[in-house]
């Protein structure tokens, strides 16, 4: 089976440090596939590659046996690779209604240039609509956006990712700043998405990784050095020791 996302020996240097060192690692379709690894291992600049925003120095990134290694990322986009940002990307000033049909617009593009501006909106809001249900966010379409909470965002941010119609989803530690009820909505909607969609994720609360992969890969000092069912990586003395005992040991 084609993944539907591969790395191929992806290497990535900031002066000496070697951020990205060698990742190599298929994601089958339907798959979620967790990315972990100590604060400053490299997750975010691997996932910067992924999405387009960072240029690998050598290596390759393949979408569905496409090769995207030199494609920005609004080509990215296009072919159905989303990422939803750890810093927040939300028009604060806007509706949460308005933030998804902009995407959602922005997506379709001049698909809707001859339509009736009533006609058109009534579309964009009601695809918008679709998403907002989707991540729980339906009763809340007409807020203002900014002052909603960390949670709130982070599902609004969810939603705005999924009206690019996504193949295969990247998010950067959904569960961050959230706690107790937010924190388990999210997991519920990753829950509800998985299956549905390819997603790599990287996050540090190992409860929802444990829960919610599939597989997961550790990364240390820009390397993997395990890819595998949460069992595996749970029994693997390597990642135990590299990053697993300190992180429980952490939560005890
Ligand atoms: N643009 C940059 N220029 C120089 N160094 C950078 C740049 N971006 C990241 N780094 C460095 O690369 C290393 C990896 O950073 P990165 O943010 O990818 O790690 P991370 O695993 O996502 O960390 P965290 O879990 O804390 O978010 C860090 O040492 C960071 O300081």
């Amino acid at each position: 089976m084609t993944p539907m996302l591969s790395m191929r020996d992806l290497r990535k240097n900031y002066g000496a440090l070697k951020v990205t060192d060698g990742v190599t690692l298929d994601i089958p379709p339907g798959e979620l596939h967790a990315i972990i690894g100590p604060n400053g291992a490299g997750k975010t600049t691997l996932l910067s590659q992924l999405s387009g925003e960072t240029a690998p120095d050598s290596g390759k990134v393949v979408l569905d046996g496409q090769d995207v290694t030199a494609m920005p990322m609004q080509a990215r986009v296009r072919l159905g690779l989303a990422r939803s940002f750890q810093i927040t990307s939300i028009l604060p000033s806007f509706t949460v209604l308005e933030n998804v049909a902009t995407a959602v617009q922005a997506r379709s593009g001049s698909s809707f240039r001859f339509a009736a501006q009533v006609a058109a909106d009534r579309v964009l809001n009601d695809e918008a609509m679709g998403y907002l249900d989707a991540v729980g966010l339906a009763d809340k379409a007409g807020r203002i956006a900014g002052p909603m909470s960390h949670g709130e965002h982070r599902q609004l941010e969810i939603a705005t990712a999924l009206a690019t119609r996504p193949r295969m989803l990247l998010l950067d530690e959904p569960l961050a700043g959230t706690s107790g009820r937010e924190a388990d909505l999210l997991v519920d909607l990753l829950q509800e998405l998985r299956g549905t969609l390819t997603i790599a994720l990287i996050e540090h609360d190992m409860q929802a990784v444990f829960a919610l992969a599939d597989r997961i890969s550790v990364l240390v000092y820009g390397r993997l050095i395990a890819s595998g069912t949460p069992e595996a990586i749970r029994g693997d003395a390597q990642v135990r020791a590299a990053y697993l005992g300190d992180e429980e040991a952490a939560h005890a």
